[in-house]
Order: C-alpha cells, then sequence, then structure tokens
C-alpha cells in the first residue's frame, strides 16, 4: 500500500492548518464557538483536540449522545475526552427520542439501516439545537475517506458547518492524533459508526482503510487509471472499481441538492 503518512514537519502543517480554519470559520461566522458530537471515537476525539487548540476550552461543548446500541466503553471514553479537554458537555440519551419516531412511524421498526440512519439524524437535531441556543457553529468530525464513499449518514453525521479534518484518510486522521496528544488506546481503536450492534466501518465497507486510503489517494484523488492502480498497490481490479463506484454512487451526499435548470 502506499505511505500515506506526514513528515513531523508537515504534522504541525497541518495541525495550524486546521487550527487556523476553526477560528476562521467562527469567526467568519460570527459565532460564540463550537458544538461537536463526542463518540469516543477517533475522528471526533482529534477534532475535539484540534477545535479546543482553536478556540480554547471555553468556546467548546461537547455533546455525549448514547444509544441503546453504543457501548459503555466508547461512552466512557467520549465523556473521559471532555474531561480532559476540560470542556463543558452535556449526555443525553437519544433512545426516548428514536423510540417516539418508531412510535410515530412503526413501519420501520427492525429496518437496521433506516433506525440506525434516524439515530445519526437525532444526532444532529441535538447538535442544533444547542447550537441555535447558544449561537456555536456545528463542527463536523468526517475525514475524507468517509466522505469520499459516502460512508455517513446524509443529514445526520453528514449535517454539519465545517469539516476541520475532511482532507484527511483516516490513517492520516490516527496519526495527527497521536502527535497532538490523543491516548494511545483511543488513537488504536477499531472505527465504529455504532449505528446497530457489533458494527464496524471495515466489514460494512468490505474493505480495510489501509488500502481504502491508498486507491482513494491513487485513483479517486489521484491521476492512476484503475488498472495502474491495481498494478501499483497489488490489488484486484475490481476492488479499485467498487471503490470507484461507490464514490460515484454518493456524489448526492457532497452536494447541495439540485433543482431543475431555470427556463428561459
Ligand atoms: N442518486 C441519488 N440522488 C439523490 N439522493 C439520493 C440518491 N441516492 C440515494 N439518495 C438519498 O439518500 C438516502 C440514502 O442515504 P443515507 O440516508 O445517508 O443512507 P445510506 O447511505 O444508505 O446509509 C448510510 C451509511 O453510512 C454509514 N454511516 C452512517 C453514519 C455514520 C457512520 C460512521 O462512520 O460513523 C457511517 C452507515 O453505516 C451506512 O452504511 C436515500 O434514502 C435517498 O433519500
Ligand atoms: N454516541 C455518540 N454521541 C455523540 N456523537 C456521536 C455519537 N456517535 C456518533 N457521533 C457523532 O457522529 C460522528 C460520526 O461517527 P464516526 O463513527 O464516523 O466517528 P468517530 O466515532 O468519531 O470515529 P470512528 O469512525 O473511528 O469510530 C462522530 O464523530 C460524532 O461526532
Ligand atoms: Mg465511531
Amino acid at each position: 500500500m502506499l505511505d500515506l503518512r506526514f513528515s513531523d514537519a508537515e504534522l504541525e502543517q497541518r495541525r495550524e492548518h486546521i487550527t487556523e480554519f476553526i477560528s476562521e470559520r467562527v469567526d467568519a461566522a460570527g459565532a460564540d464557538g463550537a458544538v461537536l458530537g463526542l463518540s469516543g471515537g477517533i475522528d471526533s476525539t482529534l477534532t475535539g483536540y484540534l477545535t479546543v487548540e482553536a478556540l480554547g476550552p471555553e468556546n467548546v461543548h461537547g455533546l455525549v449522545l448514547p444509544a441503546h446500541v453504543s457501548s459503555e466503553g466508547n461512552m466512557s471514553d467520549a465523556e473521559r475526552v471532555a474531561q480532559e479537554l476540560d470542556i463543558t458537555y452535556d449526555v443525553i440519551e437519544i433512545e426516548p427520542i428514536v423510540d417516539q419516531l418508531l412510535s410515530a412511524y412503526p413501519e420501520a421498526e427492525g429496518d437496521r439501516e433506516a433506525v440506525g440512519n434516524a439515530r445519526a439524524r437525532v444526532r444532529a437535531v441535538l447538535n442544533y439545537l444547542v447550537a441555535n441556543h447558544e449561537s456555536r457553529l456545528v463542527v463536523g468530525t468526517g475525514n475524507r475517506s468517509e466522505a469520499a464513499v459516502g460512508y455517513f449518514t446524509k443529514y445526520g453525521d453528514g449535517a454539519v458547518d465545517c469539516h476541520p479534518i475532511g482532507n484527511l484518510y483516516k490513517g492520516q486522521v490516527r496519526q495527527l492524533a497521536r502527535h497532538v496528544g490523543v491516548p494511545e488506546e483511543l488513537a488504536a481503536k477499531t472505527a465504529t459508526a455504532e449505528l446497530w450492534a457489533d458494527q464496524t466501518d471495515e466489514d460494512e465497507l468490505g474493505i480495510s482503510y489501509e488500502t481504502l486510503d491508498s486507491i482513494l489517494a491513487t485513483h479517486v484523488d489521484g491521476p492512476l487509471s484503475v488498472a495502474a492502480t491495481a498494478r501499483l498497490l497489488e490489488v484486484q481490479e475490481e476492488t479499485v472499481e467498487r471503490v470507484r463506484s461507490m464514490y460515484e454512487r454518493s456524489e448526492h451526499k457532497r452536494n447541495v441538492p439540485p433543482a431543475p435548470e431555470p427556463l428561459d
């Protein structure tokens, strides 16, 4: 696979670039700080660290939003991150809200994907409730690997005001996290959306992040053809084609919803 790791100098450059980006977005909006969902996973943990570095702990509000399928370990890690960063945070159980949705529309009960995505959207509603009330921006935690293949819920975890780590591949997220002092147990964790029990990103995507990152950097974001990418990375052409297809099929999630062209 490709070695996509940053040098030490590049890590510092990225750290500065991202923290400046966060301050600029908040200033440009005239907002009073940021709110973000903390899941105990590496994306929100790194984003939390960088947001606090950019704005100061007094200007960051964390939300820990457990569902029935959330593991205790992840929820206690999320609280530990908020405490370590010394930010204000709330813990709000979302399952009663999801239950209300299902009692309003019982047909969706048992539909693992629909209910899982509803969990992500309930979290988005809570993020914006706090953002509206406290004049904050919702800081997103999505990285380039997830965004490129559409591995996020449209208007769920995708509903945010900016994407500070949106240009980093997943492996680079882990590397930058270690660089800014995120504890190793958190930096090394298995990625999971936790929208349903025992879900992991790599199982659901059917590809490791190491391979995905390399294919994205080489083919989707890079200049090489399917065949050249497969040769370079020593993977099947079908694997590269599958990533390409996930990228194309998820285009709608990365764009503003279209309207018909104006008539003359
Ligand atoms: N071509 C098209 N043009 C315009 N809109 C289109 C469309 N195709 C679908 N749609 C719309 O998009 C909807 C499907 O998109 P969406 O609702 O997002 O649902 P979908 O992409 O099916 O599911 C979300 C995926 O992201 C994963 N996820 C979610 C949240 C967090 C994380 C994580 O890593 O933490 C991962 C989750 O496990 C699942 O695999 C359709 O119901 C339809 O409304
Ligand atoms: N239980 C939760 N409480 C608060 N926010 C959550 C929760 N679960 C998910 N989120 C939000 O949704 C985002 C997307 O989840 P995702 O799993 O992609 O990221 P992560 O958990 O931070 O990292 P990883 O992908 O390594 O698990 C999280 O970063 C977080 O902002
Ligand atoms: Mg997660």
